[in-house]
């Protein structure tokens, strides 16, 4: 069953200029939709403007059901300084209002399995970049929403953590939700990721499963890298 679609047709950092153009996809109940590109392509600029992050947009999240909830996880972790990591898990729970005993029992599960327990009463300003990221991932998963929005969710996370990250994410596919992760991280992407959209120069140039990309880039049985390698190429003959 469909979740939610994300529609972006114009988004940019100032009125008139525009990056993205219309970059628009669905999503549906368990379904893994890896965003790639290369550097610069529009990849979190989508993103920031399906939620609502870009002034200079036209584009939101349409919902099946009005009123969905989705976690979003930034490239750079953003924390409240002079709250410890415990108190964010207390404060995002507030705000959603979620029954207070469940929440707290799968926090504390995703704590330990990111094997966090040891700083959980810390600042967060006080933890290294992939702690800081493991932070925000074990909010948004204690927050139980429909749809998860990663933007490049593996940088900074050692690989034990990029293990259970994954094995989290395919429970709680399992359960329903909906992702959506932008990430350079093509062999992971290939093999966790039902449908791939690949953005280049701020449009969508191909979309679908892997061997919708591969039929695009003409490469059948190419990695999901060469075909990402092959369609993103500039000619320098074009330039
Ligand atoms: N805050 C900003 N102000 C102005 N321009 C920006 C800003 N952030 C990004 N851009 C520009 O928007 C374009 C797309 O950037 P975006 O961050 O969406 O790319 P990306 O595909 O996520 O790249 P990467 O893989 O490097 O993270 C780039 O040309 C970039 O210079």
């Amino acid at each position: 069953m469909k979740i939610a679609t994300a529609v972006v047709k114009k988004a940019g950092y100032e009125t008139g200029k525009s990056i993205v153009d219309d970059v628009t996809f669905e999503v549906h109940e368990g379904e893994q939709i890896g965003v790639i590109g290369p550097n610069g392509a529009g990849k979190s600029t989508s993103i920031k403007a399906m939620i609502g992050l870009l002034k200079a947009k036209e584009g939101a999240i349409y919902w099946e059901d009005g009123h969905s909830r989705y976690a979003y996880v930034p490239e750079q972790p953003i924390y409240y300084k002079e709250l410890t990591f415990y108190e964010h898990i207390t404060v995002a729970c507030s705000s959603f209002e979620l029954d207070e005993k469940k929440t707290r029992e799968s926090a504390e599960r995703y704590i330990e399995q990111f094997e966090m327990s040891e700083v959980k009463h810390h600042y967060v300003e006080s933890f290294s970049k992939g702690m800081q990221q493991k932070a925000m991932i074990i909010i948004a998963l204690t927050i139980r929403p429909n749809l998860y929005i990663f933007d490049e969710p593996f940088i900074g996370l050692d690989p034990r953590a990029t293990r259970v990250l994954l094995e989290i994410l395919q429970e709680e596919r399992q359960r329903g939700a909906g992702v959506i992760m932008s990430t350079h991280v093509l062999d992971t992407a290939e093999r966790v990721c039902d449908r791939f959209i690949l953005i280049h120069k701020g449009s969508v140039l191909a979309h679908g499963d892997l061997t919708v990309i591969q039929e695009t880039a003409n490469l059948p049985e190419a990695t999901l890298f060469d075909c990402f390698d092959a369609l993103t190429r500039t000619n320098p003959h074009d330039a």
